[in-house]
């Protein structure tokens, strides 16, 4: 097979979804399926391939409503306080609730108003209407009535009115049986070991599992390597015993992405290439009438791309429609850009700060998966638009329940450890409560809280005059805002180094002058001032340490940038280093505090935060397992205006 001719084209994405669609109806996708008969207690989640109506009446039989007694209302007619009415024995009949009601009889008296005179004989002081406390044959279902209309998703009481009924085998639409490939040399299973290029097989995972949330029986395959002859014989056996097959990776230009080719020997390529983002490579393809997808090889290119074409696929098997999709208007904190041409589609997260809901990109990367675990929602900027400005309307798709959303926090700022703890906390004190945190430094913190975009930024900016930290950056942006500056922790700064400190790093001098590796944090970061201004204070300029413009945004990103040998040191948190098992040189301790606007203090969640860091314990035990805290101020309220 020649190596290098794939042919990816860039079809706007309407027309591949026509195409596509057609393809699909000419070879019976949507109409070919069968249903099964399946028994009622297994029906849970299926969808009716029939109406289902009633076999029998429910009650089949008049039946006692009440503890009590049957009577023929005739003999109450009249009956009051003043004229009560007695009962002999061959008059009335003792029942209890859900017995038959005997013959002649027609209404039932409850127990408490039956005065007995005698075990023989009854005094009765209301009258009762025809029919009182009795559930008539038929009061609930009626023999033949409908129960549950075609198309319709059996729900636990959907069974119950079905058995009530007699009703207990229905014939219900055959889930589509869908199959995964992952494909790659390169994969290798969870269990083991990534040397350097190996990568852990977990897209089939994903897959599969939003196969089977969509509704298809879905299974994996073991990876597939990368050799064409391998690829045919599992896309043929799998084509053959399935309705659909997900292909991944292997999609787009590279020397060893065989998927189209294949594809096109054993059946029919519809579309190779779709102007779309994430998802460029996707391939729609057809073994005899099999429909094969292929999807890029990136996690999140992967599952955007198979949420496009497949969901309303499966959806459509089953007869279902379109799937229903909630979407939400919010504004955008900041802009997106997006080429001309191209539907793309962005990670969102969303927050609701005062009245308004806002949307923030959760982040970018085809292959960060964490970026889609924490996405609340979707934004598509279609192929018209260049991008969308900060600060517009959009519709967002919502990929979590509002609810949800709405009780979300959100923190942006500079990043602590003790962030995660706390969202952990939090999150088991108040479980609908999620914290989204933003790490984008302390001035971006104090930007968003201008913006009125978070709750609460977390914030160490050392003022070179005063020596305080945070206030006078209040003052200077945030002066017109009412707020709390509330204390987290202070704690210690310093040098994140490998283990045994192998390059003996001192001090910033010793870094210049043994031409150590550093790796700098980003501009209006609180480390990064701290930086600066040991450098003026030591008199060294930043061109003499290497490294100096490269950058990262946490604490942890230094640290495993040392963690993994790209650099020899980075200045950070002690608790960065002691989460990676590597060594720490303390240079200074740093105070880092909560920006709290004041009207943000009466927010539960922001209360139950401040309730957490002042009165919680074990929760500062664990901060303090941390290493490199001090908690003598946690909680104060360091400044307020
Ligand atoms: N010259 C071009 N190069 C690339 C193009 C292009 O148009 N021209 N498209 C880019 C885009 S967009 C994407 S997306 C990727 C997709 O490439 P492939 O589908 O060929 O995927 P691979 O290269 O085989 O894999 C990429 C990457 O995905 C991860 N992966 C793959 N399978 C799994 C799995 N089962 N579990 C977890 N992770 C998986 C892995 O990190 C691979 O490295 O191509 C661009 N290049
Ligand atoms: O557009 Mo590719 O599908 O993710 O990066």
């Amino acid at each position: 097979m020649n190596k290098r001719d794939v042919y990816l084209s860039n079809m706007p994405l309407d027309q591949a979804k026509v195409l596509w669609r057609n393809a699909l109806e000419e070879r019976g996708f949507f109409s070919d399926h069968t249903s099964e008969d399946i028994a009622v207690d297994d029906s849970l989640g299926k969808i009716t391939a029939e109406p289902v109506f009633a076999r029998r009446s429910s009650p089949s039989y008049n039946a006692a409503a009440m503890d009590g007694i049957a009577v023929h209302f005739s003999d109450l007619v009249g009956a009051s306080e003043a004229s009560p009415i007695r009962l002999k024995k061959d008059r009335f009949q003792p029942v209890n609730t859900g017995n038959a009601i005997p013959e002649n009889c027609n209404a039932v008296v409850m127990i408490e108003d039956v005065h007995y005179v005698s075990d023989d004989e009854v005094e009765l002081h209301t009258p009762a209407p025809p029919w009182q406390h009795i559930r008539t044959i038929g009061e609930d279902i009626v023999a033949t009535e409908l129960i549950l209309p075609e198309g319709h998703v059996v729900r636990p009481i959907d069974q119950g009115a079905m058995l009530a009924t007699g009703v207990t085998a229905i014939r219900v639409r055959r889930n589509p049986k869908a199959h995964v490939i992952p494909t790659g040399s390169e994969l290798i299973q969870p269990e083991e070991e990534p040397r350097a290029g190996q990568i852990i097989e977990f897209n089939s995972r994903i897959l599969a599992g939003y196969l089977r949330e969509w509704g298809a029986d879905a299974s994996r395959g073991l990876p597939v390597i990368d050799d064409p002859d391998k690829l045919e014989k599992a896309l043929v056996e799998a084509a053959g015993k399935n309705d659909l097959v997900v292909m991944n990776a292997g999609a787009s230009a590279g020397t060893r992405d065989y998927s189209a080719k294949v594809l096109a020997k054993v059946g029919e390529v519809i579309v190779h290439g779709v102007a779309i983002k994430p998802g460029k490579p996707v391939i729609l393809a057809m073994i005899g009438k099999t429909p094969v997808i292929g999807l890029p090889g990136y996690p999140v290119s992967a599952l955007l791309t198979m949420r496009l074409f497949v969901r309303e696929m499966i959806s459509q098997f089953l007869g279902l429609g379109k799937p229903a999709c909630d979407h939400v208007s919010a504004t955008l904190s900041r802009p997106v850009h997006s080429a001309m041409g191209v539907d793309q589609m962005v990670r969102i997260t969303l927050g609701r700060v005062g009245e308004t809901l806002m949307a923030t990109p959760s982040g970018k990367g085809a292959g960060a998966v964490m970026s889609l675990v924490r996405a609340d929602g979707l934004l598509t900027i279609p192929s018209g638009k260049e991008g969308i400005g900060a600060g517009e309307k959009v519709k967002v798709e919502l990929l979590r329940p509002q609810a949800e959303v709405d009780a979300t926090l959100v923190t942006i700022g500079s990043h602590d450890n003790i962030l995660d703890l706390l969202a952990n906390r939090l999150h088991r004190m108040r479980p609908i409560v999620r914290i989204a945190s933003a790490h984008v430094g302390s001035m971006g913190g104090i930007m968003a809280i201008r913006r009125e975009e978070a709750h609460i930024a977390g914030t160490h900016l050392l003022d070179e005059e005063t020596g305080e930290y945070n206030v006078a950056f209040i003052k200077r942006f945030l002066g017109s805002i009412p707020l709390q500056l509330i204390n987290l922790c202070y704690r210690e700064q310093g040098f994140i180094v490998p283990r045994g400190n192998p390059k003996k790093i001192k001090n910033f001098r010793t870094i210049a002058e043994n031409g150590n590796t550093f790796i700098n944090r980003q501009k209006g970061a609180g480390t990064r001032l701290l930086t600066d201004k040991i450098l003026r204070d030591e008199n060294i300029k930043p061109q003499q340490i290497i490294g100096y413009d490269h950058e990262e945004y946490t604490h942890m990103n230094i640290g495993a940038a040392v963690a993994n040998g790209s650099v020899d040191t980075g200045m950070g948190i002690r608790a960065a280093a002691n989460a990676l098992g590597l060594d720490f040189v303390p240079i200074a301790e740093e105070r880092y505090d909560l920006i709290v606007p004041a009207e943000h203090l009466k927010d539960n969640k922001v209360s139950s935060v401040l309730q957490l860091i002042r009165t919680d314990e074990s929760f500062k035990a664990s901060i303090t397992a941390l290493g490199g805290y001090n908690l003598r101020d946690c909680g104060v309220v360091m400044y307020e205006q």
